[in-house]
């Protein structure tokens, strides 16, 4: 998987893929900075006008709740399809699920409408994707209510027959029936804006490059906390100002041996679906 993650890198990086996102008015510029440092392409579009044109010529789209509005989700819908239809990955970050009706509602009706390719999010956003109540503050996960993120990414998974990647101090990404555990990251991500976003984003930039999405996933998340590794050590303690842009600075330095050899592991189902 180590070496299998510097080739996906190795190609993200020589064919700079185009994602197109269309994502919240918090985190667009952090975003564009991020792909831009890993080596992709970014571009945002949301006009409904264009969306369709966008979303056919990108290597993914990725799709952002955050700071959503009638007329976002509308082109996330119209891109979404358009996407569909040209055999480009979608990706989703359902920004908030839970928090309001009208997130959850927006999330699954995205859901229900196209055919998501992976959904990231921290463990309360899935959960309520899911139909399940967890603590949620705004954007943010409360402390996932003990449970290990594993059986709520397999239920997930099922439950909404896509890919489903659950985020925070341990990853996990999975179709339900296998996929992978990713440890590392570090705790100063939860204290960025938009570091989850920014994730979504750089999945979508490995499922334009990757076809199958676990692989892609997997990849993208072992790089991704290599990078906030590297990057804390680097901001020496000085605090998230200089975490976010030493951040910036390693997802631009990672290279083919940047992830962990134990970084991730390839998640074990029991028979009957259950983790173990
Ligand atoms: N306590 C933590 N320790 C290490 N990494 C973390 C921690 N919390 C979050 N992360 C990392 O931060 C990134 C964003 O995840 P998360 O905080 O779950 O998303 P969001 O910002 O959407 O809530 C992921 O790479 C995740 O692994
Ligand atoms: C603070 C905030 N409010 C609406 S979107 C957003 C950014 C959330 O970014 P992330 O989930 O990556 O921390
Ligand atoms: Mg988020």
């Amino acid at each position: 998987m180590r070496k299998e993650t510097g080739e996906l890198l190795e190609r993200l990086r020589s064919e700079r893929p185009l994602v197109h996102n269309i994502t919240n008015t918090v985190v667009t510029n952090f975003t564009a900075n991020g792909l831009l440092a890993l080596g992709a392409s970014p571009v945002m579009a949301y006009a409904r006008e264009e969306v369709a044109d966008m979303a056919k010529v990108a290597g993914a789209l990725v799709l952002n709740i955050g700071t959503l509005t009638a007329e976002l989700v509308e082109a996330c819908i119209i891109a979404g399809k358009a996407a569909n239809e040209a055999g480009v990955p979608v990706l989703l970050d359902p920004v908030g699920a839970g928090a309001t009706p009208y997130r959850t509602e927006s999330s699954l009706r995205i859901l229900r409408e196209v055919k998501v390719a992976i959904v990231r999010g921290n463990a309360a956003e899935i959960a309520h994707l899911t139909g399940e109540i967890r603590e949620i503050k705004g954007v943010d996960a409360g402390d996932g209510g003990g449970e290990a993120p594993v059986e709520l990414a397999v239920r997930a998974a099922a439950k909404l027959g896509t890919v489903v990647a659950v985020t925070g101090r341990e990853d996990v990404i999975t179709d339900g029936t296998k996929g992978f555990v990713v440890a590392g990251g570090d705790e100063l991500l939860a204290r960025v804006t938009g570091a989850g976003c920014l994730l979504t984003s750089v999945m979508g930039a490995f499922a334009a490059v990757e076809r199958d999405p676990l692989r892609a996933g997997a990849a993208a998340l072992t790089l991704y906390g290599a990078a906030a590794e590297a990057a804390a050590v680097q901001a020496g303690g000085r605090g998230p100002g200089s975490f976010q842009i030493a951040f910036l600075d390693a997802l631009a330095g990672l290279s083919a041996n940047s992830a962990g050899a134990d970084a991730v592991r390839p998640l074990e189902l029991a028979a009957g679906g259950g983790a173990r």
